[in-house]
Order: structure tokens, then C-alpha cells, then sequence
């Protein structure tokens, strides 16, 4: 994948020339100070190491604390500003909190936060109620701050490009906030491949659900979104290869939710990316797939956790936890081996 590929996914990029096909969003520039409290890396005019889930400090007192999450999910690493010294700690972004609520106010009270390609998706664990839905600022923070596709955008992005510049800072990174929908339904959004100018693939966005109305309704969903692909994007876009995810509304309107790389770490969903990739196919025209029965659903692409929660390979989070585990067991052992030694 090219530089210039993945720059014209970035939604500050591709937005203004769909702006009425897609969400009203609202953007604010983030400062490098911002970007390093969502790494978690120390202020340089600081001693103290920032703990993972300091939030930032109100600078009104009237942005209260996120409701702690529901017993039921793990809790966070560290308790939440739960002591004075922590507080002390927190750094506070004014102006940036000043924006972004009136931006939230502008957007009807509620938004979802992401950053150049992503949303927070993997942390929603934390939120109050399980979603990427934010009406304060220190929501949007906690989650951006808890998410690693977040930390992705922020700091790998360009690694998967073959020829990304020696300098990846230079690029800027932008807060999108965008209008809340509290109603979307997710078996309305469709995944488009793109390659080569041409549409040759599209496939149901969730595919871990299996939703009845989806085969009968195919055929007629297929003719809507490839002649919206032809009327707005194809000329528009300016990739050759890409993917972009559509919601279609009830009255049959195609809105774009989002422009996603070719290949790469973009999901291939009901496709495989070395068929996508055969150059025969889509000759015969656009695929479209869905999960046909309740056989066909795709397992777990879950994405509402951390990813250490998901992977268990050599070198994971949970490897190296259980490999403590085993080598503190080991310690323990030798332990009661030399105290019953010595007794
Ligand atoms: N404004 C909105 N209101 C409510 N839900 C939304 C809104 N925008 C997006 N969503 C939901 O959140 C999901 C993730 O959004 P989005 O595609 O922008 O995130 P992403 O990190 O770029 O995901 P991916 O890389 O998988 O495409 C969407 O598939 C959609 O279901």
C-alpha cells in the first residue's frame, strides 16, 4: 500500500468532498502535548509517569467523571483519578475541552470520537453503556486513551506502507467528532471493495449476526449501492484500490460511513483478500455476499476489547502473563523445596 493511499482514507481528507453523502463531523487539530497524554507517555515538563487511565482534568468541574463501567466487564488497571495525588497529576486541556463541547452541542448532544482512520472500537468495554457514544469530553478522552487502534493511528499507521516517508510525524492528526445516530441498524451497512477503479465486491459490514431480510433482500440492495458507487465516489475518491463502508437508509439512500485501505488491516469481512486480489475477479460483475443462514456467520471479529484479551500467540499479552505466572509457580516451588530443607 502506498503513502498516498492511506492519507486519502484519513477522514479530514476525504470528508469535505462528501460532505452531503456522509455524517456531519466536526474536527479539531490535536496538539502534541493531547497526543502524548493518549499514548500515555510523560509530559516532558513533568516527573511523573501519566497512569493509563488518568483522565484529563476538568477545567470547568462541570464535565463529570464517565459512570464507572458494569461489574460485569473487567475493571481498569488502575482506579480512575481515584486519589488526590493522581488528580494532581492529570493534565487539563482547556481550550481543546472548550471546543470539542461546543462541537458536541453543535451535533445535537451526542457523538462518536475517532481519530484519522479509527474509532475507539476496541474500547467500549469501558464505557458507561458499552457503545462508542460520547457527550463529554472526558468520555471521548477515556476512550481514546484505552483503545489500541487508537494508539495505531497514533503512532503505526504509516508502518504498513511501502514507501511512507522517514518522517511520520509530520503527519497531522485531527479529533473527528461525528453526529450520533442512536439508530442504526447494523444489518443496513455494507462493505465495498474497489479495485482497480471498479467495484467487484460487497459484503455485509457485521458479519457475526445472521439477519433473515439480508439474502431476500440482496439483489435489490446490490443495483443501489453500485449506482451510487458510479454517481459519487468512483470519480471522487482518488485511489485505485480501497474499500468504503455504506449504510443504507430506510428509503433506500446510501450514506458513506467510511473509506478503509486495500488489504492491509482492513477486515475482508465475507471475502477472503486472496480472492479479492484474483484478476478474473468481478469480471462477471459485482459479488455481493451475505451470511445466508444461521450456519454462516463469521466468528468473533471482535473488536470491543483490547487486543491483548484477543491474542494468545507467542509473545501476547496473556502469553507473557501465564509465562510469569509459570516462573513465579516455579519460584514458589523451589521455595517450599529449600524451606523444607532447611526445616
Ligand atoms: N455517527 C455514528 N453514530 C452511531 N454509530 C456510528 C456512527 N458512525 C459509525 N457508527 C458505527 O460505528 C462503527 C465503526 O465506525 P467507523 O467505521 O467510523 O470506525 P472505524 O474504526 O473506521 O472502523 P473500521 O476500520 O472497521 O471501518 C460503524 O461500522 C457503525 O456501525
Amino acid at each position: 500500500m502506498k503513502e498516498s493511499e492511506l492519507r486519502r482514507c484519513q477522514i479530514h481528507d476525504w470528508y469535505p468532498r462528501f460532505k452531503p453523502h456522509t455524517i456531519k463531523t466536526l474536527f479539531h487539530p490535536l496538539s502534541d502535548s493531547f497526543i502524548r497524554y493518549l499514548l500515555g507517555e510523560p509530559d516532558p515538563h513533568s516527573s511523573a509517569d501519566p497512569p493509563r487511565f488518568l483522565l484529563p482534568r476538568p477545567s470547568s468541574g462541570l464535565d463529570p467523571l464517565p459512570a464507572l463501567p458494569p461489574a460485569s466487564i473487567p475493571p481498569p488497571l488502575s482506579p480512575v483519578n481515584s486519589d488526590s495525588d493522581s488528580d494532581d497529576d492529570a493534565p487539563s486541556f482547556p481550550d481543546l475541552e472548550a471546543a470539542v463541547t461546543r462541537s458536541i452541542a453543535d451535533l445535537g448532544g451526542a457523538v462518536l470520537p475517532k481519530l484519522n482512520w479509527s474509532a475507539p472500537k476496541d474500547a467500549t468495554w469501558i464505557s458507561a453503556d458499552g457503545s462508542l457514544r460520547c457527550t463529554s469530553f472526558s468520555e471521548i478522552a477515556l476512550l481514546l486513551r484505552s483503545s489500541d487502534s487508537i494508539a495505531h493511528d497514533l503512532s503505526q499507521a504509516l508502518a504498513s506502507c511501502s514507501d511512507a516517508s522517514p518522517d511520520p510525524s509530520s503527519l497531522p492528526f485531527y479529533l473527528a467528532l461525528r453526529k450520533w445516530y442512536p439508530s442504526l441498524r447494523p444489518e443496513m451497512e455494507f462493505r465495498c471493495f474497489v479495485r482497480g477503479c471498479r467495484l467487484i465486491a460487497i459484503s455485509q459490514r457485521e458479519v457475526t449476526t445472521f439477519y433473515p431480510v439480508l439474502p431476500d433482500r440482496k439483489d435489490e440492495i446490490l443495483p443501489l449501492i453500485e449506482r451510487f458507487f458510479h454517481e459519487v465516489v468512483r470519480e471522487g475518491f482518488g485511489s485505485e484500490n480501497y474499500t468504503i463502508d455504506v449504510y443504507l437508509t430506510s428509503d433506500g439512500r446510501v450514506k458513506i460511513v467510511d473509506f478503509n485501505p486495500w488489504g492491509a488491516f482492513t477486515l475482508p469481512l465475507m471475502f477472503e483478500w486472496e480472492e479479492l486480489d484474483e484478476q478474473g475477479f468481478g469480471a462477471q460483475g459485482v459479488e455481493i455476499r451475505v451470511v445466508e443462514g444461521r450456519q454462516g456467520v463469521r466468528p468473533g471479529l471482535k473488536t470491543a476489547v483490547p487486543y491483548d484479551y484477543l491474542d494468545t500467540g507467542e509473545g501476547s499479552g496473556w502469553d507473557q502473563f501465564l509465562k510469569r505466572a509459570d516462573e513465579e509457580i516455579r519460584k514458589q516451588a523451589e521455595d517450599i523445596g529449600n524451606d523444607s530443607k532447611g526445616g
